[in-house]
């Protein structure tokens, strides 16, 4: 039977019933990343990782369609001690591995929390995809879903379900807006359109701005977990 676990309607995600290992304690907040090919969604995990690794005992799981490319990015960074940085092939769909068949994933998160753990945060960063993927509820209890202004300024007004219902929406490559015809500021009108009460942070990696905001947004969310 198939069954559809994406975020129906988008908001905070709930402390779900496994939200506790079996012997009692609070397993790691699992935050998920999606969004375009190309968009930045490794480069917002490096810079998240730099944001928080002092802070928090984080790791992150990559997927990748036929290469560990991604992790092996990060790995080079040096964003994360090797053992903390897992890569899942995923040999189909991205939106496959997290969302309609999720095992290989939770399998992953899980070995970090027992082989590196007790693990405060867990980043799960997608595969590229297109504007529907969303990640599974029993997967992730938060996801952020990552754009660029190159990819087109009518991406918020197109909508889709990771636009929409990604509990933050980071538009990012902003430096890149005036060489590309790129209008932030439509950008930004459509992405409220889209998604009222939802928060939406414009950042570039390569001017560095607005990191810290999705930094921070992170930080909310693992204050709000260890409540
Ligand atoms: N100009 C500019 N380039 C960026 C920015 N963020 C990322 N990039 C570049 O965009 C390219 C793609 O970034 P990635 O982080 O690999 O994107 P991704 O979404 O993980 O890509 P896939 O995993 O292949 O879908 C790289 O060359 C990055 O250096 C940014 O803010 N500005």
């Amino acid at each position: 039977m198939h069954r559809d676990h994406s975020f129906p309607y988008g908001g905070p995600a709930v402390l779900g019933a496994d939200a506790r290992r079996p012997d009692g304690t609070r397993r790691a907040l699992r935050i998920g990343l999606g969004g375009p090919v190309g968009s930045g969604k490794t480069a917002t995990v490096a810079a998240l990782c730099r944001a928080l690794r002092d802070e928090v005992s984080l790791a992150v799981v990559t997927n990748d369609i036929y290469t560990r490319e991604d992790a092996e990015f990060l790995l080079r960074e040096a964003v994360l001690p090797a053992e903390r940085i897992t890569a899942v092939e995923t040999g189909a769909c991205p939106h496959t591995a997290i969302r309609d068949d999720i095992s290989a994933n939770l399998e992953a998160v899980e070995e970090l929390e027992e082989t590196v753990g007790p693990l405060d945060l867990v980043l799960v960063e997608s595969g590229g995809d297109n504007l529907t993927a969303t990640f599974s509820k029993g997967l992730v209890d938060a996801q952020i879903f990552v754009i660029d202004v190159a990819g087109g300024d009518d991406i918020p007004r197109k909508g889709g379900p990771g636009v929409t219902t990604a509990d933050l929406l980071v538009v990012n490559k902003t430096d890149l807006a005036p060489y590309v015809g790129s209008d932030l500021g439509r950008m930004a009108v459509d992405a409220k359109a889209q998604r009222a009460h939802l928060p939406v942070v414009f950042q570039s990696l390569r001017e560095r701005s607005g990191v810290a905001e999705v930094a921070g947004w992170v930080r909310e969310r693992l204050a709000a977990w260890a409540a």
